[in-house]
Formats: structure tokens, C-alpha cells, sequence
């Protein structure tokens, strides 16, 4: 971890800024990708898993046989587990549901708006160096409670051509019925054209390397929708006092593990608190069996000392992290001065990982300063609102001149005309 101590106004755009990627390069990769699928379907995703995934497919969907060994293979504790947290992320995303609320705008003029599900849906898992069937719970969840038709799940195989039982298990308990084993770009360029196999579909969710993000991001040229670009993982802690040091090592090493691109970053008040965190940093990293690609993400990584607490939010807001940890004792002081964050986590107990796997909210997040202007998944994510109105004859004569005028000052006449004719019939049936 590289440490700044009160560094000058002056350096903070380079400290709140990531490290930039080849994003041409990649898209050149996703575009020679995608043509060959719109072609050869089903056939380029068999020749992309070989080639990136190093596995030859025999079948592309995962057949009933292959689930019912996958729920065989999963200990009771672990299918606990996951029944508990598929229980808060129900609750959590159930609760976001509206009511329809009717307005009457003007007397006879009634106005509404309903939810509809979007109908295909496609789900991805990442899967290349964990398989994170927490993500099924994520977006199978509100995917479900949405009401979307057709949920399409895509994740990488391993080496032996099959998807961890972990993920399958997890999916049939939710009720998704088509898991395909493609991954990266070839999946995003699948659930984009559709195959024989693999349905197009309407939108894209899931988070993924660079490699899915990126193609996530062209996919959208072509028609889809995407939830919004997740990419490797970030967390930023705020801490000072009052904060744990072997806590704070914890959460920053529980987000680098996930790979070498992960962004973690440490700020405080305090210079004792940041020198204790990086000897925790050092001593838990000795016994992580993914030590390798944490310490890979910490060279990337910060630990800096702000003047205070304050300053290390406004330092925060220009980031924008996926996560925000602020592992202080007393913390409702800050909440109101947080303005961009995907989730956010207060006090010592509020691990990131009670967020990733199992408090109810979701852990599929904007990452890369996206969280200025987008928010994580939700049930909204699934859904569209359509507008209604309903307006009587005495809505009409209400609202109809006023239209005529705004139609006539357009120099729109047959805007016009569809209120006139009416207003002269009921004119005429007064
Ligand atoms: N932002 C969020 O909400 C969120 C949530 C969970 C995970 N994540 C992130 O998701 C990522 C998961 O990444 P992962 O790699 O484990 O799995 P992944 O499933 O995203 O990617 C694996 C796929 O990448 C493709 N690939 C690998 N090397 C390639 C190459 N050289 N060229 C083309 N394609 C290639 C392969 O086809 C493989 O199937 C991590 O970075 C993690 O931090 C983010
Ligand atoms: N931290 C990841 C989101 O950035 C989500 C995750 C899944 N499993 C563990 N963590
Ligand atoms: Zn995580």
C-alpha cells in the first residue's frame, strides 16, 4: 500500500483518480468477438470458450442431470446458508415495490403509473477466478419478484466444462431454469444477438472482469440495456480513534482478494490508526490463500492521512467508491454529508462482506466513479414504468384548450384537431 500523509490540495486528482485502462483495445477485442457471433451463433461461443476458457463445450446448457448432482454436493450448512441470505435479499428488494398511486391532476384528468417486469432478462455470474453464486441471489432475486419471464443465466465453466455446484444449486432454489456455461465476452454477445441455443434478451445484469464490463458497454449499440457498468471490485475505508485496525486490514484485503484490478483505500485522521492497519494488512495477508492477487491489488492501493474525519468524505464524494466503510464508533454525524457511494457500511461491525453476501441489499454496484450518477441494482433495475391516463369529458373540456393553444403555437394542427373534434361533439351534445 502506497501511503500520503496530508498530501496537498493540489495531488488529490491524481489520489481520487483509478488507474486508466487500454478501453480501445478492449473494444476492438469485444466488436471481432461479437461479429463472429452474429454469424456463427452457437458455433463462435463453442471456439471463444476454447479459446479463452481453455474448455472444449460438448452442450452449451446446463442439463436437469447436472443440477440434480450439483444439490447433492452442497453440504445442509451451506444450503443454510444461502436460504438465509436469499431470505434478507428478499425482504430487502421486496420492500422497494410502490404502490400505484392515481393523481387527479385537473378535475377529470386521471394520471398513473404501473410496473411492468422486462420481459427477457439475461443474468451474469462471474465465474473466472471464484464462483460467486452470491451473485444468482442478487439478481435472480429481484429478477423474480419483478415478474421478468425469461431469466437467461450465463457463467463461465471451469477446465473439466462444468459450472460449480454452488451456482447451480443456487439457481434452482430460486427458480432459474436456463443456465447456459458461457462466459465473458462470448456470453455478453450470446444474451446481445441470441444463438440457436441462448436467448437474446432485453437487458444485461451482472458484474465481471474487464473484459465483460467492456462488453457490457458495447452491447449497449447494439439495442440492450445493461444494469450499469460493474467492474472489479473497490471498497474505501474511513477510519480514525475509534476504529478497529485488524477490521480495517480485514475489509480492505476481503475486496482486494477479488483480483488484481480491485481498488482498496484506506483514509484517516489519524497516522497511528493507518500504520497499525497496514501491519494487520501484512500479518492476514501471510494466511489468505489468494494472497497473490490481493497483493497484487494493494500495489495499486492507498493509505492516506486526511486533517479530518470531514475531509476524508469530501476526499469520498469525489471517488465515488463501489463501498464505503466508515468504521467510526459514531458515524449518524456523517451519513447526510455522503453524496456519491454505490453501498455504504457504518461502524465497526458493518463488515462488506455482511453486504456482499447476506443483509438483504445488493452487492451488484457501480464501480469506477460510476457511482456519481448511477445507483447499484434493485427491483427497479427490472422493471419499467409505464404511464396511463384516463381522462372524462369534463377532463377534456377542462385540459382541452389549453392544449389547443400549446398545439397552435406549435404549429402543430393535427395535435389540434384531435381535441377540437371532441370538444365541438360534446359542445353540440350540451
Ligand atoms: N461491481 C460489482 O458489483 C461486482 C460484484 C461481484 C464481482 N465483481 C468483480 O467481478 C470480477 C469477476 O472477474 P472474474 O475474472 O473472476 O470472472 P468473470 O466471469 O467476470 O470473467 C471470466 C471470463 O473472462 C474471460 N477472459 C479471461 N481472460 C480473457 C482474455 N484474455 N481475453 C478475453 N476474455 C478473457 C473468459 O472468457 C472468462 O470466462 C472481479 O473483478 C470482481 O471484482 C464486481
Ligand atoms: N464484493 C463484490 C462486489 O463488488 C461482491 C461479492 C460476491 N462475493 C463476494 N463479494
Ligand atoms: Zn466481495
Amino acid at each position: 500500500m502506497k501511503t500520503f500523509i496530508k498530501p496537498q490540495l493540489s495531488d488529490w486528482s491524481t489520489l481520487t483518480s483509478r488507474p486508466t485502462k487500454e478501453t480501445q483495445d478492449l473494444q476492438k477485442i469485444v466488436l471481432d468477438v461479437f461479429e463472429k457471433i452474429q454469424t456463427e451463433k452457437d458455433q463462435a461461443i463453442i471456439d471463444f470458450t476454447e479459446k479463452f476458457d481453455k474448455v472444449r463445450l460438448v452442450s452449451l446448457e446446463v442439463s436437469t442431470e447436472e443440477i440434480e448432482e450439483a444439490k447433492s454436493l452442497i453440504s445442509e450448512e451451506l444450503k443454510q446458508a444461502i436460504q438465509l441470505a436469499a431470505s434478507n435479499i428478499e425482504k430487502f428488494h421486496a420492500l422497494q415495490r410502490e404502490d400505484v398511486k392515481i393523481i387527479e391532476t385537473t378535475k377529470g384528468v386521471n394520471c398513473w403509473r404501473e410496473s411492468r417486469g422486462i420481459e427477457n432478462v439475461g443474468i451474469y455470474i462471474p465465474g473466472g477466478t471464484a464462483p460467486l453464486f452470491s451473485t444468482v441471489l442478487m439478481l435472480g432475486i429481484p429478477a423474480k419478484l419483478a415478474g421478468c419471464h425469461n431469466i437467461i443465466l450465463c457463467t463461465p465453466p471451469n477446465q473439466e466444462g462444468k459450472i460449480h455446484p454452488a451456482i447451480l444449486y443456487t439457481a434452482n432454489l430460486i427458480g432459474i431454469e436456463k443456465i447456459y456455461k458461457v462466459g465473458g465476452i462470448q456470453a455478453i454477445g450470446a444474451l446481445t444477438f441470441g444463438t440457436e441455443t441462448i436467448q437474446k434478451v432485453d437487458k444485461i445484469f451482472g458484474p465481471g472482469n474487464q473484459y465483460v464490463t467492456a462488453a457490457k458497454q458495447v452491447a449497449q449499440n447494439f439495442g440492450v440495456a445493461i444494469d450499469m457498468p460493474a467492474g472489479p471490485s473497490e471498497v474505501l475505508v474511513i477510519a480514525d480513534e475509534t476504529s478497529v485496525p485488524k477490521y480495517v486490514a480485514a475489509d480492505l484485503l476481503s475486496q482486494a482478494e477479488h483480483g488484481i484490478d480491485s481498488q482498496v483505500i484506506l483514509l484517516t485522521n489519524n497516522e497511528q490508526i493507518l500504520n497499525d492497519t497496514i501491519a494487520k494488512i501484512n500479518a492476514q495477508l501471510k494466511v489468505l490463500p489468494r494472497k497473490e492477487l490481493a497483493n497484487k491489488a494493494l500495489e495499486n492501493s492507498r493509505g492516506i492521512v486526511l486533517n479530518s474525519i470531514e475531509e476524508c468524505i469530501t476526499f469520498s464524494n469525489i471517488y465515488a467508491p463501489e463501498h464505503l466503510i466508515i468504521a467510526c464508533e459514531t458515524v449518524e454525524n456523517y451519513i447526510e454529508k455522503i453524496i456519491n457511494a454505490g453501498s455504504v457500511f457504518l461502524g465497526n461491525y458493518s463488515c462488506e462482506s455482511a453486504g456482499d453476501y447476506a443483509s438483504g441489499t445488493n452487492h451488484t454496484l457501480p464501480t469506477n466513479g460510476y457511482a456519481k450518477n448511477y445507483s447499484g441494482v434493485s427491483l427497479d433495475s427490472f422493471i419499467k414504468k409505464i404511464t396511463f391516463q384516463k381522462l372524462t369529458t369534463e377532463g377534456i373540456q377542462n385540459i382541452g384548450p389549453a392544449i389547443e393553444l400549446m398545439a397552435e403555437a406549435e404549429e402543430l394542427f393535427a395535435h389540434k384537431n384531435a381535441v377540437t373534434l371532441r370538444l365541438l361533439d360534446l359542445r353540440s351534445k350540451a
